[in-house]
């Protein structure tokens, strides 16, 4: 537990907290034009946090024309890199400074553990924003080796405006991934987060304007996905769109890009991660460690969830064991605003019900349960699973192979490395991977041959601001968050050719 989240704080902050929950657009807090608006459930108790504006195609289309009229007028985008630069750290400073307010937003409307939104989520989308407002002015663009006679400059351009459209499990790092380069390199947003997650997102809205970023230049349109977030998709106006959440959703913002106008679409989809782990590795404890983190932490609701342990048959029960142990000790579930949880409710009933779904079929299909397996805490009211974990998987078993999105983890042993990289590789997704052995030259001929976008190796990692993320094949498309590599999704590339007389 950090030194500053205390209980006293927590509940001090809970009784303070004010929701914003209406749009934001042109600068101001506005009501959906159709008056509607949606309820925000607690998902650790089922009850009603509040009622958030539901935004439609004409909210949108409001929203869009101050983007443009913002990028136009050069508010923003004509900002020298320096001057965007200062206005955006401030604005991290206030994210910063909000730190516990945000935090306890996130908790409640997300059912994630305070701890983790305090020490992790709020941080480090206070540090995405600075990174990449921090980088902006230390970038240079090129000039092309040309005959003589001609001088070519190759220069980024901000695309114009850009549609983010967020998932619900990191609501707040989600929208800093998003804005921190999108903002940056000088485009206007129009942010919809899911719907079941508007508030922390709406807050962060109003911490940007008070930092300085002009009107128009960050608008948040909550709403539904079908409703506002296919307005985004579809609307003309829009340059890009950066989308994180399903690989189904995804699949629909490419459809509406060559429906419309061909926006540029960038998305960063789901996953079934592979961790492998090799029959030389030495430390158990700590690689059972890790591997519960990466199943479990977010409660497995986690793009780069490592659901799948793929595990050498000579170790795999005595690593299996050190789970158990390492599970009964220091995995504790409970009221997300408990300091000292580190498990949390899943995100809505639907959800968790999908996901016990997942469990009922494994289990009727015969695998082998080793711990969890059972809704918890129902008294509460709230969406709480136990984790769980199958042992004997095969890798074609659909708890193999969906992604879940919950705390269920399936352990499927191997024999031969190459079998290890075969299961590891079946799959149409490919974000992330871990891979854990003592020699190196296992390390780098497995490493390259898992199809991932990312490969922790020896740890459970997703990287930090100054490493691409993103996924191979079904699990991304057109670009990375994080690192200067984002800046390139959100910028043309301007060839100008100059013919010296
Ligand atoms: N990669 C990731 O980080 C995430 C993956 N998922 C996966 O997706 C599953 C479903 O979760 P959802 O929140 O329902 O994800 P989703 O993909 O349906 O939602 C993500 C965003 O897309 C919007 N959206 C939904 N339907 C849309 C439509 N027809 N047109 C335009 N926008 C639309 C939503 O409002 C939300 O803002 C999860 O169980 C998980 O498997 C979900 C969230 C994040
Ligand atoms: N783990 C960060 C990205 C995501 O889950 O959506």
């Amino acid at each position: 537990m950090s030194e500053n989240l205390t209980r006293e704080a927590i509940k001090s902050q809970v009784e303070r907290l004010e929701y914003r929950n209406l749009a934001f657009i042109d600068g101001r807090f506005v009501a959906a034009s159709s008056g509607e608006t949606l309820e925000t459930l607690n998902p650790a108790t089922g009850e009603c946090l509040t009622r958030v504006a539901a935004c439609n195609s004409a909210d949108v289309d409001l929203a869009v024309q101050a983007a443009r009229r913002a990028f136009e007028a050069g508010v923003w985008s004509g900002l020298a890199p320096a001057e965007r630069k200062a206005i955006m750290q401030r604005f991290a400073d206030l994210i910063e400074e909000h730190c516990l307010e945000l935090a306890v937003l996130e908790s409640l409307e997300a059912g994630k553990p305070i701890s983790e939104c305090f020490n992790v989520d709020i941080p480090d989308t206070a540090n995405t924003i600075r990174w990449h407002a921090e980088a902006v002015d230390k970038l240079y663009d090129a000039v092309a080796p040309t005959a003589k006679g001609v001088v070519a400059t190759v220069t980024r351009e901000p695309i114009g405006v850009v549609g983010a459209v967020l998932p619900w499990n990191f609501p707040a790092m989600m929208a800093g991934w998003k804005l921190g380069p999108a903002l940056a390199t000088g485009n206007s947003v129009v942010l919809k987060p899911a719907e079941l997650t508007s508030l922390s997102t709406l807050r962060l809205a109003e911490l940007a304007h008070v930092a300085g970023i002009p009107a128009g230049v960050l608008n948040v349109v909550p709403g539904l996905g079908h409703v506002a977030g296919k307005a985004i998709g579809l609307h003309p106006d829009i340059d890009l769109v950066a989308f994180t959440g399903s690989t189904e959703i995804g699949r629909r913002f490419l459809e509406y890009s060559a429906a419309s106008n061909l926006k540029r679409i960038v998305l960063e989809c789901g996953g079934k991660n592979p961790q492998v782990v090799m029959p030389d590795v030495s430390d158990l404890k700590t690689v059972a460690g890790n591997v519960l983190a990466a199943a479990f932490w977010n409660m497995g609701e986690n793009c780069s969830a490592g659901s799948r342990l793929i595990v050498h048959r000579s170790i795999k029960d005595d690593l299996i064991d050190e789970l158990q142990r390492q599970l009964d000790e220091e995995w504790v579930t409970g009221d997300p605003l408990d300091p000292d949880i580190n498990l949390g409710a899943l995100i809505e009933k639907d959800h968790m019900n999908k996901v016990l779904g997942h469990i009922e079929r494994a289990k009727a299909d015969g695998l082998s349960l080793v711990t969890g397996g059972v809704r918890m805490r129902e008294e509460s009211g709230g969406y709480f699973v136990a984790p769980t974990i199958f042992d004997e998987v095969g890798p074609d078993a659909a708890v193999a192979k969906e992604e879940i999105f919950g705390p269920v983890l399936a352990v499927i042993p191997f024999d031969t490395e190459e079998e290890a990289i075969a299961i590891a590789n079946d799959t149409c997704y490919g974000l992330a991977a871990s891979l854990w052995s003592d020699d190196l030259n296992t390390v780098h001929r497995m490493a390259a041959a898992i199809r991932a976008g990312t490969v922790s190796v020896n740890c459970f990692s997703e990287g930090d601001i100054t490493t691409p993320f993103g996924g191979y094949k079904q699990s991304g498309f057109g670009g990375r968050d994080k690192s200067v590599y984002a800046h390139d999704q959100y910028c043309e590339l301007k060839t100008t050719w100059i013919q010296l007389s």
